[in-house]
C-alpha cells in the first residue's frame, strides 16, 4: 500500500523489484500542508479502495520524520483487522522522532534536515527532482 503523493516514486521502484504476489492500493494522508513542520493533525485525503481484513499489509512511505503520520496510520490500519501491518520507508530521520514506530525496512537514515526531491515536496514544489536534497538556506547580507 502506498501513501501518496511522496511515496509514488518509492512504490514504483519497489513494484519493479517485487516478485512475490502482491496487490497495491493507495491512501493519501497529509499533515504537513505547505510548511516544513508536521501539524500533528493527520487528514485522510483518499482512503484505501480495498478491504484489508485478514490481509498482510506493507505500508510504503517516502519518509518517516516525526513519526506522527505513521503512528496514526499504523493504528488506523491496525483497527481494520489486517493479519499484519509492517512498514517500509525510503528515508528516516531518527533525530526527529517524536514517537517511536516500528519500521521494518529502512532505505536510508538521514540527518534532521528538511529534504526535497524524489517525490518529496516543499509546498508542492520539487517532487520531480530525480534526487533527494536539502532546501538551501536563504542568505541575506
Ligand atoms: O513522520 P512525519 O513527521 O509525520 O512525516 C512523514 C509524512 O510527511 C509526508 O507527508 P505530507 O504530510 O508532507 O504529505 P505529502 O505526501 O502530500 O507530501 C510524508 O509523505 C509522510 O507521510
Ligand atoms: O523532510 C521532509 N521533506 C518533505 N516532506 C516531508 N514530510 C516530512 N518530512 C519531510
Amino acid at each position: 500500500m502506498g501513501v501518496l503523493k511522496g511515496a509514488v516514486m518509492v512504490m514504483a521502484d519497489l513494484a519493479r523489484a517485487l516478485h512475490a504476489p502482491a496487490e497495491m492500493d493507495w491512501m493519501a494522508v497529509s499533515s504537513y500542508g505547505s510548511g516544513t513542520k508536521s501539524s500533528g493533525v493527520v487528514r485522510i485525503m483518499k482512503d484505501l479502495d480495498k478491504d484489508i481484513t485478514g490481509r498482510d499489509v506493507l505500508i510504503v512511505e517516502d519518509i518517516v520524520d516525526s513519526g506522527l503520520t505513521l503512528s496514526w496510520l499504523v493504528a488506523n490500519l491496525g483497527s481494520r483487522g489486517p493479519a499484519s501491518v509492517e512498514v517500509c520507508t525510503l528515508l528516516r530521520k531518527p533525530a526527529a522522532a517524536k514517537v517511536e514506530v516500528d519500521v521494518r525496512y529502512v532505505g536510508f537514515e538521514i540527518e534532521n534536515e528538511f529534504v526535497i526531491g524524489y517525490g518529496l515536496d516543499y509546498a508542492e514544489k520539487y517532487r520531480n527532482l530525480p534526487f533527494v536534497g536539502t532546501l538551501a538556506p536563504h542568505v541575506y547580507s
